[in-house]
């Protein structure tokens, strides 16, 4: 008997980027671009390529690489999701060995500003993952969307009280501190209310990614602003919910959010001068890290 076996594999091609320029036939000089990194991970019958050195089922990754090309080439690449669905369908129909598929594509955020001039609004980005497995056909995936890398800060309309208080406690209740966050949200979609992997194929679910993916960075920045902020906890779990709300076809919405902490400096050293909190010392680090994944209960679905 073998001493070892394969518990689980997969491969494919990461990091593979493109810039594609589209372009309006009636409008030649009005274009959109997008700048995207596209992973492409293949599941399947591939065995015997780890187990007996035997490569005759690999597609190379070399060939995957190729194959987002053309396909970035061919197809429409906007919004991601519709060119995440068009791979998965493509590379489990084309090869009987590919039995899944898991991908990842993350567009940068180029901003236009004229008819074909552009601002790259970085580090802020937009990704969307899939996982998908042929046996259950294209109406079972799990799709993710996720807003990711938007940094902002409020410098005052945040509080933190009335937590619990041990002998290791230092920390000073405040109503008044600045908050500061990079804002990771991420929408994951009820495929049996957003529609198969050939309906996202064809375009027809494009007005769902365009409004929820805008909704979600505007409830995000609206809550931020807005509300006199408890706690990063109860923000972001108000900002999932006003999401749930307003998109029927997600099924959760996570935010992981890092609390940047900036600290009050004393300044009463000189001549007993008040801070008044205006000045702030950036911390680097340590940082808070708060997560939390919100659901739609039974009644309100
Ligand atoms: O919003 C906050 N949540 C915490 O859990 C926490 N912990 C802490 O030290 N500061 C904060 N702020």
């Amino acid at each position: 008997m073998a001493y070892s076996y394969l518990e689980s594999s997969t491969y494919g091609k990461d990091n593979v980027k493109f810039l594609k320029v589209k372009k309006d036939p009636q409008n030649p000089k009005k274009h959109e671009v997008m700048e995207a990194t596209v992973k492409v991970l293949l599941k399947g019958a591939f065995e015997t390529s780890y187990t007996e050195a035997d490569n005759a089922s690999i597609v190379p990754t070399d060939t995957v690489k190729n194959t987002i090309l053309i396909h970035a080439k061919k197809c429409d690449t906007f919004p991601i999701e519709k060119f995440a669905a068009e791979l998965a369908l493509h590379f489990t129909a084309k090869y009987e060995q590919v039995h899944g598929v898991t991908i990842k594509i993350i567009q940068d955020k180029w901003v236009k500003y004229e008819d074909h001039s552009f601002v790259l609004e970085s580090p802020e980005k937009k990704v969307c993952t899939l996982d998908y497995d042929l046996v259950n056909g294209p109406q079972v995936y799990q799709m993710s969307t996720i807003l990711k890398d938007l940094t902002v800060l409020k410098s005052t309309n945040s509080m933190f009280y009335g937590y619990n208080k041990c002998d290791y406690t230092t920390l000073k209740p405040t109503t008044d501190r600045v908050l500061s966050t990079d804002i990771m949200s991420t929408l994951d979609w009820n495929p049996t209310k957003l529609g198969s992997l050939v309906d996202i194929r064809k375009g027809l679910k494009d007005h769902i990614f365009n409004k929820t993916f805008g909704n979600t960075r505007d409830i995000t920045l609206k809550i931020f602003a807005e509300e006199n902020s408890p706690s990063v906890q109860a923000t972001m779990y108000n900002m999932a919910t006003e999401i749930l709300k307003q998109n029927s076809e997600l099924e959760f919405v996570s935010y992981e959010l890092p609390n940047k902490h900036y600290i009050l400096f004393d300044l009463k050293w000189h001549h007993g001068l008040d801070n008044d909190n205006e000045l702030f010392y950036p911390s680097p680090h340590p940082n808070g890290l708060i997560k939390c994944r919100v659901g739609r209960n039974q009644s309100k679905l």
